[in-house]
């Protein structure tokens, strides 16, 4: 009620009505001057404070630091300007000109690229006290929970993520086999005889049904499923830009993400609980959370073996339907060049095993396996992996130049763009999965999965269940691009085509058991 500033007061001899209106528009007047004052003291010391870092405390080795917005040099913006324009234009323009180790300022922050092999292995074996991903990944804390992953400390950390190695371990991998093929077979059965889908939406829906049934559990897939999807859904689309940088900004995605995140509580402490009380033992991810004990005993409570799931369902799903797709996509579109070898591995197959699909008949099928690989390493959905460097290191460049990346600085490396550099991979923009038969595995070469010390840790299954999706589709179908391969869509967190990834299908006959097309219509060229 008396909120009007006083100073406004002080200065002002006016009738009350007059008053009132007038020191309104003062209020606002002075609040647009301070704010202003403000921002131009704040702006100034930034910009003494970065010429300051770079002429007086700059050692000669740090890495060059990008200073050019369209040939004009603008300390602080020029950088920051380029990186908000997006981070693969960026590093396509520094890379020529700076060399595979820049820094780039970004507000108060120096982001360090580090580009190829050579001098991402540091980023890759460093431990987390040397290479941290908590200041980094940590917008994920509203979304996954408290208490569990980006909110603990290193040694909680560390024992958190060895229960998440021991639910995706390769026995427990031999059961989800199981789940991920039923769900597929059930899902590719209504697709009918013939139609149009759009890939991308198409295994995003199986992918998000075999990971309720995998990773979430029975009670969630067979009762819950619809009302779990829905708020999953908020859960996701509560990760936006903005909120990496203000994950509590009071935005309209936030509050939905976060009403999501109470309702899946409630509803998860219920199933938790009841597990818990009739000791039944589910073949899920969700039980190994709930058996998982730290060293010292002490179990993970309901809410954080919610916050445990939400994280591996975060970090497979929609890596895994964006390479799914990319996988069929780029092998239609180079149908007569790659499709033969699918198809041939698949006779083969089903020639030794029938129409079976397990764990080791997936392993056998190097074929299918070399063009998943070669779908992610075109277009990993991770394009950019992140770090807060805890200690000063050194970096040699492959012609020979040596720097120092001081302790402070966010460390950036893109398995986007290091695949695509002809010296780390010939022929770059070919898909070729035969390239991986020869394959070197230099360290940090391939990086769709990660590498070194936190390598993904679901990347056997995630090849299960892509593996498992493209056998049933190649065995049971064949297929056409509508229109043109799509473009990767960069505007979002996990960078997958952009719409519309469509196809034709025809099934294939049913009465010769599916796939029964002769080896024969290999491409000549490729059969070497
Ligand atoms: C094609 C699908 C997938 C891709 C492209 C992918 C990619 C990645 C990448 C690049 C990292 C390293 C991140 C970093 O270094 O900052 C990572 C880590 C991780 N991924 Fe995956 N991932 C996939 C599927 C999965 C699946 C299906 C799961 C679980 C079921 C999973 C669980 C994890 C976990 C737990 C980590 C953290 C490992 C650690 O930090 O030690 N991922 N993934």
């Amino acid at each position: 009620m008396f909120s009007t500033p006083p100073l406004v007061f002080f200065f002002k001899r006016e009738t009350p009505a007059a008053v009132v209106a007038t020191t309104r528009n003062d209020f606002i007047l002075w609040s647009v001057c301070v704010v202003s004052i403000a921002s131009l003291i704040v702006f100034l010391l930034l910009v003494v404070l970065d010429v300051l870092t770079r002429k007086v405390f700059k050692s000669k080795k740090t890495p060059p630091l990008i200073e050019w917005n369209g040939g004009l040099k603008i300390p602080l913006v020029g950088g920051m300007l380029e990186f908000l324009k997006g981070p693969m234009k960026l590093m396509a323009k520094a890379f020529p000109k700076y060399g595979e180790v820049f820094t780039v300022p970004v507000f108060h922050e120096r982001i360090t690229f580090l580009i190829g092999p050579k001098v991402s292995e540091f980023f890759f074996k460093a431990k987390d006290v040397e290479m941290s991903q908590k200041e980094v990944y940590e917008f994920n804390v509203p979304t996954f929970g408290k208490g569990v992953v980006f909110d603990v400390d290193h040694q909680t950390r560390a024992e958190q993520f060895r229960f998440f190695a021991d639910s995706l371990k390769s026995e427990r991998l031999r059961t989800y086999v199981g789940m991920m093929v039923k769900e597929a077979d059930a899902f590719f059965e209504k697709w009918g005889d013939e139609g149009e889908v759009d890939l991308l939406d198409s295994l995003s829906e199986l992918i998000v049904l075999t990971a309720s049934r995998c990773l979430l559990g029975r009670e969630i897939r067979e009762n819950l499923f619809s009302e779990v999807t829905a708020l999953v859904h908020d859960l996701d689309k509560g990760m936006v830009p903005l909120s990496v940088f203000f994950p509590y900004a009071p935005i309209e995605a936030h509050r939905k993400r976060d009403k999501a995140r109470k309702d899946l509580a409630l509803i998860f402490d219920k199933v938790i609980q009841a597990r818990r009380e009739s000791g039944s033992l589910e073949p899920d991810v969700l039980q190994t959370f709930i058996d998982a004990r730290y060293k010292d005993g002490s179990k993970l409570t309901n809410d954080q073996v919610l916050g445990m799931l939400i994280a591996v369902l975060f970090a497979g799903q929609h890596t895994s339907s964006i390479t799914s797709t990319w996988t069929g996509l780029l092998a239609i579109a180079n149908k007569e060049r790659v499709m033969p070898y699918l198809e041939q591995e698949q006779q083969k197959i089903m020639k030794k095993h029938g129409t079976k699909i397990d764990f080791d008949v997936l392993a056998e099928m190097d074929e299918l396996h070399f063009a998943v690989k070669e779908a992610l390493r075109m277009h990993p959905p991770l394009i950019m992996l992140l770090r807060k460097a805890q200690v000063n290191f050194d970096v040699e460049t492959s012609d020979g130049k040596k720097y120092t990346v001081p302790k402070g600085h966010i460390c950036a490396t893109s398995p986007a763009f290091a695949h695509r550099m002809d010296s780390v991979f010939k022929n770059p923009n070919t898909y070729d999965p035969q390239r991986f038969k020869s394959d070197e595995n230099k360290f940090a070469s391939y990086i769709g999965f990660g590498a070194g010390r936190h390598g993904c840790m679901g990347e056997t299954f995630a090849f299960m269940q892509i593996k498992t999706i493209w056998s049933v589709l190649i065995r049971n179908f064949e297929f056409d691009l509508i229109g043109d391969l799509p473009e990767p869509d960069y505007e979002g967190m996990v960078v997958g085509p952009k719409h519309p990834c469509k196809i034709r299908y025809k099934r294939r006959d049913r009465k010769k058991n599916g796939l029964m097309k002769s080896p024969s219509t290999m491409s000549k060229s490729f059969k070497a």
